[in-house]
Order: C-alpha cells, then sequence, then structure tokens
C-alpha cells in the first residue's frame, strides 16, 4: 500500500506514519496546492484545503490513498479558534474527512491574524521561536504542551483510519 501526504511539514508527517504501523506502507511526500488561502479562516475553507491536499496527493503521487491535513482559524461567538481538518482520499472513492480538537487564540494573536498575518510566523514572534507550525504549533504553546500538533493530527489521522478500515476492510 502507497500513502500519499501532501505536505512537507515534518508534524503532520508523524502524525501520518504513527497511525498506519501495522500496514507497512511505503510514504511518499509531497508539496501539493491547497487551493485555499495560506491562512484558511472558516471550518468550510479549511475542510477544502484538506480535501483538496487529499486529491492532489493522491493523483500526482500515483498513490493507494493520499492524506491532507490543513489547519486554520474559525470565528465563534466566543472567539478565535484553531481548526484543523485531515481528508483521506482512496481512488474512485467519496473522500473521507476528520476534524481536530480546537481551542482559543489569545486576543492578540486573533487581532494579528485578522489584519492579514498569518500563523506560521505570528506564532513563532509570539513565542520567539522558529517553526513552531513544524514543531510543537500553536496549539502545543496555548495547551501549555499537553498536547502538540502532531500529537493533534494524530487524533485527526486515527479518525481517518479508522473510518476507511470501518467502511472498506471490515
Ligand atoms: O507545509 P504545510 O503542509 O502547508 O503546513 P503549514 O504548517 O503551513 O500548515 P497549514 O498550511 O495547514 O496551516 C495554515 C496556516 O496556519 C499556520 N498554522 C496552522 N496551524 C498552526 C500551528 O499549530 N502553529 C503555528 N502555525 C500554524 C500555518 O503556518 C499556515 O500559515
Ligand atoms: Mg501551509
Amino acid at each position: 500500500m502507497k500513502i500519499v501526504i501532501g505536505t512537507k511539514n515534518p508534524a503532520k508527517i508523524k502524525a501520518v506514519q504513527s497511525v498506519f504501523v501495522d500496514d507497512q506502507p511505503e510514504y511518499m511526500t509531497i508539496n501539493v496546492a491547497s487551493g485555499v488561502s495560506g491562512q484558511p479562516f472558516s471550518d468550510e475553507e479549511t475542510m477544502t484545503g484538506a480535501l483538496n491536499r487529499a486529491l492532489a496527493a493522491l493523483e500526482q503521487g500515483e498513490g493507494d490513498i493520499g492524506i491532507g491535513l490543513e489547519g486554520g482559524v474559525h470565528q465563534h461567538e466566543h472567539g478565535l479558534f484553531l481548526c484543523n481538518w485531515g481528508a483521506l482520499a482512496v481512488k474512485g472513492e467519496q473522500p473521507l474527512l476528520a476534524g481536530g480538537a480546537r481551542i482559543p487564540l489569545p486576543t492578540e494573536i486573533a487581532e494579528r491574524l485578522k489584519a492579514g498575518e498569518e500563523l506560521g510566523p505570528v506564532m513563532d514572534d509570539y513565542a520567539k521561536k522558529e517553526n513552531v507550525r513544524k514543531q510543537e504549533g500553536a496549539i502545543g504553546i496555548f495547551s501549555n504542551g499537553e498536547v502538540d500538533r502532531a500529537e493533534m493530527f494524530t487524533h485527526v489521522m486515527k479518525l481517518l483510519k479508522g473510518q476507511y478500515e470501518y467502511k472498506y476492510k471490515k
């Protein structure tokens, strides 16, 4: 089985590789277009990004399975929240979707995103670190290290793999 992952981000790749251990698949990682803005601003836009990535990965990587993971934010009545979506595409079938855990962003971060900045560089600036998005992520920083970005995406991947097996393997 060949699994094509539509990213080069190590936090996302780690999450995918942590769930398919029994299958011993062949992995390929490629940068694909999300087809949405660099900073998705709703669940719908983030979901679309994940779907586009999964379908592009499947097609361009000629895999059995294509995986797309996308991060974004969604405005709720109680603040601007991190949102994350994953999609798993199988050739000729309807892609599967799953969402990740969500927590609110501090007002100062939310204001910067609304002014047009992207979360990646804003988090590096805020945390005085480099490449937060490839490591613990915003979720890792604001959950005080309880849940990092790879763990959050691992949960998304478990929900995708579980749906895949329920539908096609059992
Ligand atoms: O290389 P890719 O796969 O694109 O990974 P990415 O880190 O850019 O992640 P996304 O495109 O899915 O996320 C959209 C934007 O939000 C940023 N972002 C999303 N989640 C984040 C997090 O937990 N911590 C820091 N930045 C995050 C990210 O850097 C982008 O600017
Ligand atoms: Mg990106």
